[in-house]
């Protein structure tokens, strides 16, 4: 089998998974994958398709400047210029950006300190961080219209192998070596984002309550 047709299977797999998690809302979302070095080429999705459907225009093949490498009339996502980034500044293999209620809301909340830090969470171990108490933070990032700007601003953040960024009111790009790792990261920081809201809303009903009794 072909690098090419390897990659776009990985690819083609994750997005199945992650549209079974219900996490292409409205046609958000995009997914790329490196296939090969020199030259840099990657798979990236079509803009403006349903990611919930498995067709075989769902990914095209561009270069490092985002243009593609073979003539099609498919448009590469809107937001290649981020994917661009994560390859032509790291050595990961895969990226993948969603958009879900619980990223958006988080990004929302502390979007005004630029950040989110999780500690003390037994699923930080998934990014690799085994100590006890362990933190994790995420940036969160101004959602330019203009997507150079957007790309030059998440660009700061780009400068290992795995990493993530928050785009606030909009959604979260993560990248890791592979697909798996991408996957991966990407579950575990949903898992927080969800645990963080259900906690802040449990404290919540429960100090209405200790209000109401009193
Ligand atoms: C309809 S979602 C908004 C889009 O502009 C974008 O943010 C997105 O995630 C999907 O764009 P796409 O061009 O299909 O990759
Ligand atoms: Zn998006």
């Amino acid at each position: 089998m072909s690098q090419l047709l390897k990659r776009w299977n990985e690819l083609a797999e994750v997005k199945e998974e992650l549209a079974n998690r219900d996490w292409f809302f409205g046609t958000s979302g995009n997914l790329s994958i490196k296939v090969s070095n020199e030259p840099l080429h990657f798979l990236v999705s079509s803009s403006g398709k349903d990611k919930r459907k498995k067709t075989n225009e769902d990914f095209l093949l561009v270069d490092k400047n985002g243009k593609q490498v073979e003539s099609t009339s498919l448009k590469p996502s809107a937001e290649t210029l981020l994917h661009q980034q994560v390859y032509n500044k790291t050595n990961a293999g895969c990226s993948l950006h969603i958009h879900t209620v619980d990223n958006n809301v988080i990004s929302e909340l502390y979007g005004d300190a630029g950040e989110i830090v999780f500690k003390s969470q037994e699923i930080i171990k998934a990014f690799g961080i085994w100590e006890e108490d362990a933190e994790i933070k995420i940036p969160i990032i101004y959602n330019f219209a203009d997507i150079p700007s957007l790309a030059n601003e998440f660009s700061h953040y780009v400068k290992e192998d795995t990493g993530a960024v928050l785009i606030r009111n909009h959604g979260i790009t993560v990248w890791g070596k592979t697909a798996f790792d991408a996957k991966k990261h990407l579950e575990a920081w949903e898992f927080l984002f969800s645990y963080h809201l259900k906690l802040l809303s449990v404290k919540n009903v429960l100090r209405t309550q200790a209000e109401i009794s009193i």
